[in-house]
């Protein structure tokens, strides 16, 4: 969001500048794991002594001193990790005009940040070691890499004032009575969030490939595993620390609400892609009321998930029957796995036993190249 934007304030440009940020998390992720974590770094003060702190914060510190004399930190999005050592700008920038509330201006959740960047994320993505020869890139490194996570955490706050103005009828009441729960849910698009999880751990993969000029397709060893991103993305990026757990918590207070939704979901219709989120949303909230296990594995396709439960339950001696409208699961049919798929023009459901497939197609289903291919594991 530059200065200015704030007539074009909207969920889908912040959704935009949210996926761009996603690309330069990410590289500047593979750029910081080519070094082990060198734990001297945020530790010790290093000769010459006259440096207070330790080396990682002398330099970060000291590149925000001199990026605050060029107005870094007047900008909207941009959140000092040591506000007190900042000088003011000697270049004279137009004044934004304000897009938050002072409230949400004044939080800067840098700290937090630097803790769990340093004790947990450092320790999950880099190999334990100390390589004092490269001390200085290394920090550079981590300065570029927490710049970039802290942008976009902090960029949560534009999220919630868009969506804020979006329905303000809606957030107001329980603004109004602080309930942290209810706006928690309102603000919570759990099916966005897996769409987010899913990008970012494919452009790791993609990001993280070696490019060569042979053509052969061989997979080689990624410079980042996708799983490990996701999970960033999961725990510390989308909702802060434990934010899952938090979530969890909710559930009495989700319960004691359905009724609300439910009307609320009946109102819902500012935009197409908010109804889906809010009755994904809903469905979710219905299943586990209704104790229907719902299993959700990270960065994988639900037919995939669905593939490899069937072939579990087939080993143990079970005959199958799966429900959906999608035509890919016909290749799963055989003498133990039926398929019923709905025919909303007739009002009904159709059922595919392996007699039915091989009479209408004439082929074994599992050798049908007109379906994707779904895969177990
Ligand atoms: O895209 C949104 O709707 C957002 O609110 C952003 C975001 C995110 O941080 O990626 C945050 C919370 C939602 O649950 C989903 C996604």
């Amino acid at each position: 969001m530059a200065c200015g934007d704030d007539g074009k304030l909207s969920l889908d440009s912040i959704r935009d500048s949210l996926i761009r940020q996603e690309d330069t998390i990410i590289f500047n992720l593979i750029e910081r794991i080519k070094f082990p974590i060198n734990p001297t770094l945020y530790k010790q003060q290093l000769p010459p002594s006259n440096i207070s702190g330790s080396f990682f914060q002398y330099l970060f510190q000291e590149t925000e001193a001199l990026q605050s004399k060029v107005g870094r930190y007047l900008s909207p999005e941009e959140n000092p990790f040591f506000p007190d050592n900042l000088s003011d700008s000697i270049i004279p920038l137009t004044k934004c005009i304000p897009v938050l509330h002072p409230a949400a201006e004044s939080v800067n959740v840098n700290e937090k940040i630097l803790d769990i960047y340093i004790n947990q994320m450092l320790p999950l993505f880099c190999t334990e070691a100390d390589d004092d020869a490269n001390f200085a890139t290394t920090a550079a490194c981590d300065i570029q890499l927490l710049q970039a996570l802290s942008r976009r955490i902090h960029y949560g706050k534009f999220v919630a004032e868009v969506k804020f103005r979006d329905s303000t009828d809606e957030y107001k009441p329980f603004i109004l009575a602080q309930d942290r729960d209810a706006l928690m849910k309102l603000l919570t698009f759990e099916a966005v969030e897996e769409m987010v999880k899913k990008r970012v751990a494919k452009k790791a993969k993609v990001f993280g490939q070696e490019v060569t000029l042979n053509d052969s397709v061989e997979e080689m060893k990624g410079k980042i595993d996708p799983l490990l991103v996701s999970r960033l993305y999961d725990e510390w990026v989308i909702d802060g620390e434990r934010g899952n757990e938090y979530r969890r918590q909710l559930l009495p207070s989700y319960k004691a609400s359905r009724r609300k939704y439910w009307h609320q979901l009946q109102g819902a219709v500012k935009s197409p892609r908010s109804t889906i989120e809010r009755s994904h949303r809903l469905i979710l909230d219905v299943l586990q009321n209704c104790n229907v296990p719902v299993v959700k594995i990270e960065s994988h396709e639900a037919d995939d998930v669905i593939a490899t439960l069937v072939e579990q339950v087939i080993q143990r001696g079970h005959r199958v029957v799966v429900a959906s409208p999608d035509k890919d699961f016909k290749q799963l049919i055989s003498d133990d796995v039926q398929i019923v798929m709905p025919v909303p023009k007739f009002n009904r459901w159709s059922f595919y036993t392996l007699k039915h497939y091989v009479a209408q197609y004439n082929c074994d289903p599992r050798s049908d190249l007109s379906l994707s291919k779904v895969h177990t594991g």
